[in-house]
Protein backbone atom coordinates (compact mmCIF):
# COMPACT_ATOMS: atom_id res chain seq x y z
CA UNK A 1 0.00 0.00 0.00
CA UNK A 2 1.16 3.51 -0.71
CA UNK A 3 0.11 6.91 0.50
CA UNK A 4 0.24 10.38 -1.01
CA UNK A 5 2.91 12.34 0.87
CA UNK A 6 2.99 15.63 -1.00
CA UNK A 7 0.50 17.23 -3.36
CA UNK A 8 0.49 20.68 -4.91
CA UNK A 9 -0.69 21.66 -8.34
CA UNK A 10 -1.28 24.80 -10.33
CA UNK A 11 -0.22 26.82 -13.36
CA UNK A 12 3.37 27.85 -14.03
CA UNK A 13 4.69 30.39 -16.50
CA UNK A 14 1.51 32.48 -16.67
CA UNK A 15 2.66 35.52 -18.62
CA UNK A 16 0.87 38.75 -17.86
CA UNK A 17 1.17 42.31 -19.13
CA UNK A 18 -0.75 45.30 -17.80
CA UNK A 19 -0.74 48.85 -19.08
CA UNK A 20 -1.86 51.91 -17.19
CA UNK A 21 -2.98 54.74 -19.50
CA UNK A 22 -3.17 58.21 -18.01
CA UNK A 23 -5.72 59.86 -20.31
CA UNK A 24 -4.90 63.38 -19.08
CA UNK A 25 -1.14 63.29 -19.65
CA UNK A 26 -0.99 60.55 -22.30
CA UNK A 27 1.69 58.84 -20.22
CA UNK A 28 1.46 55.04 -20.19
CA UNK A 29 3.16 52.69 -17.74
CA UNK A 30 3.63 48.97 -18.25
CA UNK A 31 4.26 45.92 -16.09
CA UNK A 32 5.20 42.46 -17.35
CA UNK A 33 5.34 39.43 -15.10
CA UNK A 34 5.55 35.64 -15.09
CA UNK A 35 3.48 33.92 -12.43
CA UNK A 36 3.42 30.48 -10.85
CA UNK A 37 0.43 29.37 -8.74
CA UNK A 38 0.47 26.15 -6.70
CA UNK A 39 -2.49 25.11 -4.54
CA UNK A 40 -2.63 22.82 -1.52
CA UNK A 41 -5.63 21.40 0.30
CA UNK A 42 -8.05 18.49 0.37
CA UNK A 43 -7.08 17.35 -3.09
CA UNK A 44 -5.78 13.84 -2.32
CA UNK A 45 -8.73 12.09 -3.98
CA UNK A 46 -7.90 13.69 -7.33
CA UNK A 47 -4.61 11.76 -7.25
CA UNK A 48 -5.78 8.55 -5.58
CA UNK A 49 -9.35 8.11 -6.85
CA UNK A 50 -9.52 10.09 -10.10
CA UNK A 51 -11.91 12.47 -8.32
CA UNK A 52 -11.76 15.66 -10.38
CA UNK A 53 -14.54 17.33 -8.36
CA UNK A 54 -11.87 18.74 -6.03
CA UNK A 55 -9.78 20.13 -8.87
CA UNK A 56 -9.87 23.85 -9.55
CA UNK A 57 -8.52 23.46 -13.07
CA UNK A 58 -5.15 25.03 -13.74
CA UNK A 59 -6.80 26.86 -16.63
CA UNK A 60 -9.27 28.37 -14.13
CA UNK A 61 -6.29 29.50 -12.07
CA UNK A 62 -4.80 31.24 -15.11
CA UNK A 63 -8.11 32.93 -15.99
CA UNK A 64 -8.49 34.04 -12.36
CA UNK A 65 -5.07 35.62 -12.55
CA UNK A 66 -6.07 37.70 -15.59
CA UNK A 67 -9.38 38.75 -13.98
CA UNK A 68 -7.72 39.76 -10.70
CA UNK A 69 -5.09 41.70 -12.67
CA UNK A 70 -7.91 43.61 -14.39
CA UNK A 71 -9.69 44.35 -11.10
CA UNK A 72 -6.69 45.15 -8.87
CA UNK A 73 -3.28 46.80 -9.03
CA UNK A 74 -0.52 44.39 -10.10
CA UNK A 75 2.13 46.43 -8.33
CA UNK A 76 3.84 46.13 -5.99
CA UNK A 77 4.15 42.41 -6.85
CA UNK A 78 4.04 41.54 -3.12
CA UNK A 79 0.51 42.97 -2.99
CA UNK A 80 -0.68 41.26 -6.18
CA UNK A 81 0.72 37.90 -5.03
CA UNK A 82 -1.19 38.34 -1.76
CA UNK A 83 -4.40 39.23 -3.62
CA UNK A 84 -4.13 36.13 -5.84
CA UNK A 85 -3.23 33.79 -2.97
CA UNK A 86 -5.98 35.11 -0.71
CA UNK A 87 -8.52 34.72 -3.51
CA UNK A 88 -7.88 30.98 -3.77
CA UNK A 89 -7.99 30.19 -0.05
CA UNK A 90 -11.10 32.36 0.48
CA UNK A 91 -13.03 31.20 -2.60
CA UNK A 92 -12.55 27.43 -2.26
CA UNK A 93 -13.23 25.94 1.19
CA UNK A 94 -11.10 22.86 0.43
CA UNK A 95 -8.04 24.86 -0.67
CA UNK A 96 -5.97 25.66 2.41
CA UNK A 97 -2.80 27.22 0.99
CA UNK A 98 -1.80 29.04 -2.17
CA UNK A 99 1.82 29.50 -3.21
CA UNK A 100 2.18 32.37 -5.65
CA UNK A 101 5.51 33.29 -7.21
CA UNK A 102 5.81 36.40 -9.36
CA UNK A 103 8.78 37.31 -11.54
CA UNK A 104 8.60 40.94 -12.64
CA UNK A 105 10.58 41.76 -15.77
CA UNK A 106 12.19 45.09 -16.51
CA UNK A 107 10.64 47.58 -18.89
CA UNK A 108 12.53 50.82 -18.38
CA UNK A 109 11.15 54.01 -19.90
CA UNK A 110 13.14 55.28 -22.90
CA UNK A 111 14.60 58.76 -22.98
CA UNK A 112 14.17 60.43 -26.37
CA UNK A 113 15.80 63.82 -27.00
CA UNK A 114 16.61 63.89 -23.28
CA UNK A 115 12.96 63.48 -22.25
CA UNK A 116 11.15 60.46 -20.78
CA UNK A 117 9.10 58.95 -23.60
CA UNK A 118 5.37 58.52 -22.78
CA UNK A 119 4.96 55.00 -24.14
CA UNK A 120 8.31 53.42 -25.14
CA UNK A 121 10.43 51.12 -22.99
CA UNK A 122 13.54 48.95 -23.21
CA UNK A 123 14.90 45.91 -21.39
CA UNK A 124 17.97 47.16 -19.51
CA UNK A 125 19.37 43.79 -18.47
CA UNK A 126 18.04 40.43 -17.36
CA UNK A 127 17.64 41.46 -13.72
CA UNK A 128 14.24 40.54 -12.27
CA UNK A 129 12.26 41.38 -9.17
CA UNK A 130 10.78 38.25 -7.59
CA UNK A 131 8.18 37.58 -4.90
CA UNK A 132 7.51 34.20 -3.32
CA UNK A 133 4.29 34.19 -1.29
CA UNK A 134 2.26 31.67 0.66
CA UNK A 135 -1.29 32.48 1.77
CA UNK A 136 -2.24 29.84 4.34
CA UNK A 137 -5.68 29.50 5.89
CA UNK A 138 -5.71 30.33 9.59
CA UNK A 139 -2.10 31.56 9.55
CA UNK A 140 -1.66 34.50 7.22
CA UNK A 141 0.51 35.57 4.32
CA UNK A 142 4.25 35.00 4.23
CA UNK A 143 6.28 36.97 1.71
CA UNK A 144 9.85 36.80 0.50
CA UNK A 145 11.07 39.42 -1.95
CA UNK A 146 14.10 38.96 -4.14
CA UNK A 147 16.48 40.54 -6.60
CA UNK A 148 17.80 38.03 -9.12
CA UNK A 149 20.13 38.07 -12.14
CA UNK A 150 21.73 41.45 -11.35
CA UNK A 151 25.16 41.11 -12.94
CA UNK A 152 27.92 43.29 -11.44
CA UNK A 153 31.68 43.61 -11.82
CA UNK A 154 34.41 45.74 -10.27
CA UNK A 155 37.83 45.90 -11.87
CA UNK A 156 39.71 46.62 -8.62
CA UNK A 157 38.96 47.21 -4.92
CA UNK A 158 38.78 43.52 -4.08
CA UNK A 159 41.34 41.31 -2.34
CA UNK A 160 41.50 37.74 -1.07
CA UNK A 161 44.36 36.82 1.26
CA UNK A 162 44.95 35.20 4.62
CA UNK A 163 42.83 32.18 3.78
CA UNK A 164 43.65 28.74 5.17
CA UNK A 165 46.63 27.09 3.43
CA UNK A 166 47.65 23.45 3.42
CA UNK A 167 49.04 20.84 1.03
CA UNK A 168 45.85 21.12 -1.11
CA UNK A 169 46.14 24.88 -1.63
CA UNK A 170 47.37 26.26 -4.92
CA UNK A 171 45.54 29.62 -5.07
CA UNK A 172 47.92 32.56 -4.55
CA UNK A 173 46.89 35.39 -2.26
CA UNK A 174 45.81 38.56 -4.02
CA UNK A 175 45.51 42.17 -2.90
CA UNK A 176 43.92 43.34 -6.15
CA UNK A 177 41.51 41.24 -8.17
CA UNK A 178 38.45 41.48 -10.37
CA UNK A 179 35.20 40.76 -8.53
CA UNK A 180 32.09 39.80 -10.45
CA UNK A 181 28.86 38.15 -9.43
CA UNK A 182 25.22 37.70 -10.35
CA UNK A 183 23.32 38.99 -7.36
CA UNK A 184 20.56 36.91 -5.87
CA UNK A 185 19.36 38.70 -2.73
CA UNK A 186 16.23 37.96 -0.71
CA UNK A 187 14.46 39.46 2.26
CA UNK A 188 11.77 37.79 4.36
CA UNK A 189 8.90 39.90 5.64
CA UNK A 190 7.33 39.42 9.03
CA UNK A 191 4.20 37.26 8.79
CA UNK A 192 1.13 39.26 7.72
CA UNK A 193 -2.10 38.08 9.38
CA UNK A 194 -4.38 39.16 6.53
CA UNK A 195 -4.55 40.79 3.11
CA UNK A 196 -5.56 44.03 4.84
CA UNK A 197 -2.27 44.00 6.77
CA UNK A 198 -0.40 43.64 3.46
CA UNK A 199 -2.43 46.50 1.92
CA UNK A 200 -1.68 48.73 4.91
CA UNK A 201 2.07 48.59 4.25
CA UNK A 202 1.96 48.38 0.43
CA UNK A 203 4.34 51.35 -0.22
CA UNK A 204 6.99 49.65 1.93
CA UNK A 205 7.54 46.90 -0.67
CA UNK A 206 8.89 49.25 -3.34
CA UNK A 207 10.86 51.18 -0.71
CA UNK A 208 12.50 47.95 0.49
CA UNK A 209 13.32 46.84 -3.07
CA UNK A 210 14.94 50.24 -3.83
CA UNK A 211 16.86 50.17 -0.53
CA UNK A 212 18.11 46.59 -1.05
CA UNK A 213 19.17 47.35 -4.61
CA UNK A 214 20.93 50.61 -3.67
CA UNK A 215 22.70 49.02 -0.70
CA UNK A 216 23.79 46.06 -2.83
CA UNK A 217 25.22 48.27 -5.60
CA UNK A 218 26.76 50.89 -3.32
CA UNK A 219 28.39 48.35 -1.01
CA UNK A 220 29.66 46.31 -3.94
CA UNK A 221 31.24 49.43 -5.46
CA UNK A 222 32.63 51.11 -2.36
CA UNK A 223 33.62 48.26 -0.05
CA UNK A 224 37.31 47.46 -0.17
CA UNK A 225 36.32 43.83 -0.32
CA UNK A 226 38.22 41.31 1.84
CA UNK A 227 36.09 38.45 0.48
CA UNK A 228 32.67 37.82 -1.02
CA UNK A 229 31.64 36.54 2.43
CA UNK A 230 32.49 39.77 4.22
CA UNK A 231 31.05 42.08 1.56
CA UNK A 232 27.72 40.23 1.46
CA UNK A 233 27.45 40.30 5.25
CA UNK A 234 27.84 44.10 5.15
CA UNK A 235 25.00 44.25 2.61
CA UNK A 236 22.70 42.12 4.81
CA UNK A 237 23.51 44.18 7.89
CA UNK A 238 22.59 47.47 6.19
CA UNK A 239 19.37 46.13 4.64
CA UNK A 240 18.20 44.83 8.04
CA UNK A 241 18.95 48.24 9.53
CA UNK A 242 17.04 50.12 6.85
CA UNK A 243 13.87 47.98 6.49
CA UNK A 244 12.05 47.57 9.79
CA UNK A 245 9.42 45.05 8.62
CA UNK A 246 11.84 42.33 7.53
CA UNK A 247 13.12 39.50 9.70
CA UNK A 248 15.94 38.10 7.57
CA UNK A 249 18.11 38.88 4.56
CA UNK A 250 19.86 36.29 2.42
CA UNK A 251 22.33 36.38 -0.45
CA UNK A 252 23.55 33.78 -2.88
CA UNK A 253 26.55 35.06 -4.84
CA UNK A 254 28.52 33.15 -7.45
CA UNK A 255 32.15 34.27 -7.62
CA UNK A 256 32.67 34.61 -11.38
CA UNK A 257 36.39 34.19 -11.87
CA UNK A 258 38.60 36.12 -14.32
CA UNK A 259 41.96 34.43 -14.82
CA UNK A 260 45.21 36.19 -15.56
CA UNK A 261 46.95 35.07 -18.76
CA UNK A 262 50.73 34.78 -18.86
CA UNK A 263 51.78 36.14 -22.28
CA UNK A 264 55.51 36.31 -21.55
CA UNK A 265 56.10 33.49 -24.07
CA UNK A 266 55.32 36.06 -26.78
CA UNK A 267 58.23 38.49 -27.03
CA UNK A 268 58.25 38.86 -23.23
CA UNK A 269 54.81 40.57 -23.11
CA UNK A 270 54.04 41.60 -19.52
CA UNK A 271 50.44 40.64 -18.56
CA UNK A 272 50.55 39.36 -14.98
CA UNK A 273 50.35 41.00 -11.55
CA UNK A 274 50.30 44.78 -11.81
CA UNK A 275 50.77 44.53 -15.60
CA UNK A 276 47.65 42.39 -16.16
CA UNK A 277 45.11 43.98 -18.51
CA UNK A 278 43.90 41.06 -20.66
CA UNK A 279 42.06 38.33 -18.72
CA UNK A 280 40.16 35.11 -19.53
CA UNK A 281 36.62 35.22 -18.05
CA UNK A 282 35.65 31.76 -16.75
CA UNK A 283 32.18 30.29 -17.11
CA UNK A 284 32.79 27.43 -14.69
CA UNK A 285 33.52 26.29 -12.13
CA UNK A 286 32.58 29.26 -9.97
CA UNK A 287 32.63 29.90 -6.25
CA UNK A 288 29.18 30.05 -4.64
CA UNK A 289 28.85 31.95 -1.39
CA UNK A 290 25.58 32.07 0.55
CA UNK A 291 24.34 33.46 3.84
CA UNK A 292 21.21 34.39 5.77
CA UNK A 293 21.39 37.15 8.36
CA UNK A 294 18.71 37.83 10.99
CA UNK A 295 18.35 40.32 13.79
CA UNK A 296 20.16 39.42 17.00
CA UNK A 297 17.78 37.84 19.50
CA UNK A 298 17.43 40.25 22.45
CA UNK A 299 19.01 38.82 25.61
CA UNK A 300 16.18 37.89 27.97
CA UNK A 301 16.57 39.23 31.49
CA UNK A 302 16.31 36.56 34.15
O1 LIG B 1 35.84 35.88 -1.76
C1 LIG B 1 36.23 34.72 -1.86
N1 LIG B 1 35.79 33.78 -0.99
C2 LIG B 1 36.18 32.48 -1.04
O2 LIG B 1 35.76 31.64 -0.20
C3 LIG B 1 37.09 32.11 -2.07
N2 LIG B 1 37.67 30.94 -2.42
C4 LIG B 1 38.43 31.19 -3.54
O3 LIG B 1 39.09 30.31 -4.15
N3 LIG B 1 38.35 32.50 -3.89
C5 LIG B 1 37.50 33.11 -2.99
N4 LIG B 1 37.08 34.38 -2.88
Amino acid sequence: MSQLKYARYGKDNIRLYKVDKDEKTGIQSVVEMTICILLEGDIETSYTQADNSVVVATDTQKQTCYILAKQHPVTPPELFASIVGTHFIETYPHIHAAHVKIIQHRWTRMSVDGKPHPHSFYRDGEEVRVVESVAREGEGISLRSKIEKLLVLKSTGSAFYGFHRDEYTQLPETWDRILSTEVEAGWKWKLFKSLNEVKAVAPKFDEAWHAAREITLQTFATDNSASVQNTMYKMCDQILASVRLIDAVDYSLPNKHYFEIDLSWHKGLKNTGKDATVYAPQSNPNGLIQCTVTRKEPKTKL
